[in-house]
């Protein structure tokens, strides 16, 4: 019991140090980061409903955890094809293709969620 509670929390340092070290190494993961953290604030400003939070939380998990796995991608291609090859360049580029699909979700469901809202704020 002990073994196994020491070997769970090795795993989640391990997952913590991974998600930090993209976030200090990778642009793209710290704007991920913040505006995940501006729609979370925007959210409880406007007050949305259950349901809304669900989607707004799907989105924002899924663009971070794209991310990630492009990081992941990125590290491991540039560690076994340092060189330029055409294969690392698709496995690459389809890592960013993942990650732009998941934006424009996560854009989309921003926009239907938060933007009624926002806009009777703003101009009603
Ligand atoms: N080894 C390689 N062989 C061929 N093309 C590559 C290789 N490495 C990168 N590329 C091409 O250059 C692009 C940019 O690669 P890079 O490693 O700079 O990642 P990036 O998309 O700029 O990521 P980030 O800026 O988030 O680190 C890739 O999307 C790919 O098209």
């Amino acid at each position: 019991m002990k073994e196994w509670r020491s070997r769970e929390v090795r795993a989640f340092r391990s997952a913590g140090a991974g998600i930090w070290e993209a976030l200090r190494s990778e642009r793209h993961m710290r704007f991920h980061a913040a505006a995940g953290l501006a729609v979370g604030l925007l959210g409880g400003l406007l007050r949305v409903s259950r349901e809304d939070w669900l989607w707004l939380l799907a989105a924002i998990a899924s663009v971070w955890t794209a991310e990630l796995f492009n990081t992941a991608i990125e590290r491991t291609v540039d560690r076994i094809s340092p060189e330029k090859h055409p294969l690392a360049k698709a496995a690459k580029d389809s890592a960013a293709g993942a990650v732009l699909m998941t934006a424009v979700f996560a854009a989309a469901v921003g926009a239907i969620v938060l933007g009624p809202p926002l806009w009777r704020l703003c101009f009603e």
